[in-house]
């Protein structure tokens, strides 16, 4: 049987998953379309968060602090497209950082169930 923290390791643990989501920052950034969801964001608070919740997700020592991922989208009319192209980002900054593919597909799986709680909310 595979290790609970198998995922976790594969994403190179509190560095890779630190770095990651760095990356994702930096391609946020980068988007003017997703960029402008988060004008009123404190960045060092969401940066914080999203890394506590890849942690955990990906079975890492973490516990996730922060909100529900409803309450935390509701009242930003995020489409489907901005959650196309996050996960864009997203691939593209774990292919950069050498995740290997079956640990890129096993994250993205476990991501797309929020699809609902993020999307037109
Ligand atoms: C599966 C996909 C996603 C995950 C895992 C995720 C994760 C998170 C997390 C952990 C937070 C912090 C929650 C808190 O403040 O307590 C957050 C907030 C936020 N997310 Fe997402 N998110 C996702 C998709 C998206 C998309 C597609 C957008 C739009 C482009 C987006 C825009 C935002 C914004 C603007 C905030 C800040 C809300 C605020 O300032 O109060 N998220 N997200």
């Amino acid at each position: 049987p595979e290790p609970k923290d198998w995922l976790y390791q594969q994403l190179g643990a509190e560095t890779g998953v630190t770095q990651l989501v760095d990356g994702l920052l930096v391609e946020i950034e980068q988007d003017p379309q997703i960029v402008q969801h988060f004008k009123d964001t404190d960045i060092a608070r969401f940066r914080k968060l999203l890394i506590e919740q890849l942690c955990e997700l990906s079975g890492g020592p973490c516990r996730y602090s922060g909100a529900t991922m409803q309450e935390s989208h509701t009242g930003f009319q995020i489409t489907q497209a901005d959650f196309d192209n996050l996960v864009d980002h997203l691939i593209k900054v774990m292919t950069a950082q050498k995740v290997p593919v079956g640990a890129q597909n096993r994250l993205l799986a476990k991501l797309a169930p929020m699809y609902k709680d993020v999307v037109y909310r």
